[in-house]
């Protein structure tokens, strides 16, 4: 990896996963280019990286879940640089309880940021990745990509599409200079089970998480090493590897039991 100063774009970068892998591409000596919908987390954490690691840090508050906003964003990258070598797409998160009790506007607003987002800022931004010697593109899933999760159903599925999604594009684009990575973190100690309304799964998440910085130091290493499916953390791997090899409806009621309020 050679940063020269290449720009990477990260969405969700002001908290959890994103704000690791935005802090540590930094650290790395690239400049960052921050969304999220909070101004004034973004603001803090642009001049803290400019502070720290002597980078730009340019920032834009956008709320990736409304429809117009990809191209907003896309159109700011595209004016803040054209050295573009990395693009991140993070933010996502996840609604539990089930899918009949679940309000639908809520439900389809999250499939708005997890799936829409993530297509149309690659779709926008990929002329200007394919402009550099290398770039990347990390589209953040999840283990929860590895099989259906009852009580999380449509956010599972959302992980599925990005996976299958990531995959598919990245053969796509194998005689470019973008390679294309997904990755997949297990359970991880960050703001997503109060966001998704998990509080009560506390305890059982302390058992599993892995903690964002790991999690994000383990996603830019196979980044960079142009790996197809990142999962950080063996007891992640051994339950992606079994998602695979058992039974549907096995790992459905394993999952259903971790998961059932
Ligand atoms: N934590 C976990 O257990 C796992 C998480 N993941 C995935 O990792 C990714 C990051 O989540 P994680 O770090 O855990 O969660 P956090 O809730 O900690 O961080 C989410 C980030 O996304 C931003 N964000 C949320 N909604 C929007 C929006 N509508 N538009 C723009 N930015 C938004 C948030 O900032 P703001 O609120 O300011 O907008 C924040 O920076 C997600 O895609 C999630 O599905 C995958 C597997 C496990
Ligand atoms: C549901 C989980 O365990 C995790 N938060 C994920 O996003 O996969």
């Amino acid at each position: 990896m050679d940063s020269l100063k290449t720009y990477a774009l990260v969405t969700g970068a002001t908290s959890g996963i994103g704000k690791e892998l935005a802090t540590q591409l930094a650290a790395k000596g690239y400049n960052v280019l921050l969304v999220s919908r909070s101004a004034d987390k973004l603001e803090l954490l642009s001049r803290d990286l400019v502070e720290q690691y002597g980078v730009d840090a340019k920032h834009l508050a956008a709320d990736l879940s409304i429809a117009s906003s990809a191209q907003t964003v896309a159109d700011w990258c595209a004016a803040s640089t054209s050295s573009l070598s990395i693009l991140i797409n993070n933010a996502g998160y996840g609604l539990w309880g089930d899918f009949a009790e679940l309000e639908l506007p809520a439900q389809l607003n999250m499939l708005q940021l997890n799936i829409n987002a993530v297509v149309e800022l690659s779709h926008r931004l990929l002329p200007l990745l394919k402009q550099q010697k290398q770039a990347y593109i990390l589209n953040v899933a999840s283990t929860a990509a590895y099989q259906a999760v009852p009580t999380l159903a449509l956010y599972s599925a959302s992980k599925v599409f990005v996976l299958s999604y990531s995959r598919a594009l990245r053969y796509e684009l194998k005689d470019t200079p973008v390679s294309v990575s997904c990755l997949c973190p297990g359970p991880t100690a960050t703001g997503f089970a109060d966001r998704a309304g998990m509080s009560a799964l506390a305890e059982l998440a302390d058992k599993f998480n892995m903690q964002p910085d790991e999690v994000a130091a383990s996603g830019l290493k196979d980044m960079f090493d142009k790996k197809a499916e990142i999962i950080p953390g063996l007891l992640n791997k051994l339950s992606a590897a079994g998602a695979r090899h058992l039974p549907k409806a096995l790992i459905e009621k394993i999952s259903a039991g971790l998961y059932d309020r």
